[in-house]
């Protein structure tokens, strides 16, 4: 029996932790807050900054666990290098956590020494720098903390007067702790993609089919798969995602997110671990979802291949209110669709526009992705999340 340190424990680390606790593996789930989804069914709970070195360093060596997974960016992972030097199996690599973790790493990396196409970018470390950055790069554009994730102080700057407002809004989100930013140029894309790839032990990568996703403030808001796509921008998007997992190395499943516009096929970025659009795999799309897949992956399990089983979407349930007792209005509504099915995080508390929930439903392969999808968003719109009256 393994045992896992899981550094993150929302609702994708609960996912995960489910899939190990089924074959009976040990999980240690960390967050910075008590009670955090995957902290509710795991063996053991830990609530730390992950920021802090000291703290991390501390669980390690109270654990000495066989697999410490990062289920979110925001981690002091600069140590993971030093676990790995005393033996610890960091997953995918202390590298591929390192690099993700600040958007400035693994943007020269893609860019500089991969050669693979993006969006034309700079840097810049205050409202004064924004200003010259945004002046070579040109308008729209879009810019966000060097670490964040979901979206968080992600702006698009249209007109001069907003690069004030996306320098401050950057500042407020920033979830890790440095200042800077990255500023994208806008790409007018048709449309994006996560690619859900594997790799193993054993050397074999596998991909999931492509799972089409929209996004609004940065953050995804319903997902489907297979995402419709010609097969050899597909195979583009495959050439791409093998060539950075290579280079980031280890074992894991990555989401790796791409634009597909007129000119191209766009590298976006990517997670060295289990994707937020890739609940939708929780709709029974695949043979296996996609944190079985990461556990597998992890464990060294080998997996012989991945089968699209039927269609399916996602839709998130988000909250629009702080409330330190949410509670869920309508889930009969969504319970007494056919083909359908939910999942609620668990999370102890909401502020505006937090997920919650997720809807998801699904349909044989040869129904309708956009009804599919239809279905899916509409029904997670008829879910209220409201604090309990006591
Ligand atoms: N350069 C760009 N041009 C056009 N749209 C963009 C650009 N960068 C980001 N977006 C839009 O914003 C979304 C979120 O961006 P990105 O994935 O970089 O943020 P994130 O905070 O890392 O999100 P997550 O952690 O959820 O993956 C993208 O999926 C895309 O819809
Ligand atoms: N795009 C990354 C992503 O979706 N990460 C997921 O959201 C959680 C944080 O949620 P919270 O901000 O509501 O605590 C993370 O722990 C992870 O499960
Ligand atoms: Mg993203």
């Amino acid at each position: 029996m393994a045992k896992i340190l899981l550094l993150g424990s929302g609702e994708l680390g609960k996912e995960f932790t489910i899939a190990a606790k089924r074959i009976g593996q040990t999980v240690i789930a960390v967050d910075s807050y008590a009670n955090a989804p995957a902290a509710q069914i795991a063996d053991f709970a830990e609530v730390i900054n992950m920021l802090d070195g000291k703290a991390l360093d501390a669980l390690v060596e109270k654990y000495k666990p066989d697999y410490i997974v990062p289920e979110i960016e925001a981690i002091r992972t600069e140590r993971f290098y030093e676990y790995e030097k005393k033996g610890y199996t960091v997953i995918p690599s202390a590298k591929a956590a390192n690099f993700t973790m600040n958007r400035k790493a693994i943007r020269d990396l893609v860019s500089k020494e991969l050669g693979l196409k993006t969006a034309k970018y700079r840097y810049a470390t205050s409202a004064e720098s924004l200003k010259e950055a945004v002046a070579e790069i040109g308008m729209p554009c879009v810019v966000k903390p060097l670490m964040s994730s979901s979206g968080k102080g992600q702006s698009t700057i249209k007109t001069e007067t907003d690069i004030e407002k996306a320098w401050k809004y950057s500042q407020d989100g920033s979830r890790g702790d440095v200042a800077e930013v990255i500023v994208e140029a806008f790409v007018n894309f048709k449309y994006e993609i996560t690619l859900l790839t594997v790799t193993q032990r054993n050397g074999k990568t596998l991909f999931c089919p492509p799972i089409g996703h929209r996004q609004e403030r940065g953050d995804y808001m319903e997902s489907w798969q297979p995402a419709p796509m010609k097969s050899e921008v597909l195979k583009e998007a495959q050439q791409m995602a093998e060539k950075v997992t290579t280079a980031l190395t280890g074992c894991g499943i990555w989401g790796v997110e791409f634009f597909v516009a007129d000119d191209g096929v766009y590298f976006s970025e990517l997670s060295p671990r289990p994707h937020d659009t890739g609940m939708v795999t929780l709709a029974k799309t695949q043979n296996f979802n996609e944190f079985e897949l990461h556990l597998r992956a992890v464990l060294g399990l080998p997996i012989s291949d991945i089968t699209q089983e039927r269609i399916g979407a996602s839709a998130v349930i988000l909250a629009t209110e702080n409330s330190e007792n949410p509670i869920f209005e309508g889930l009969e509504i969504v319970a007494a669709s056919q083909k359908t099915d939910f999942r609620i995080f668990g999370k102890p508390t909401s502020r505006p526009y937090r997920r919650m929930g997720v809807v998801l439903t699904h349909d044989k392969l040869e129904g309708n992705i956009s009804e599919v999808t239809e279905k899916a968003k509409n029904l997670a719109s008829k879910v209220n999340v409201t604090s309990a009256k006591n």
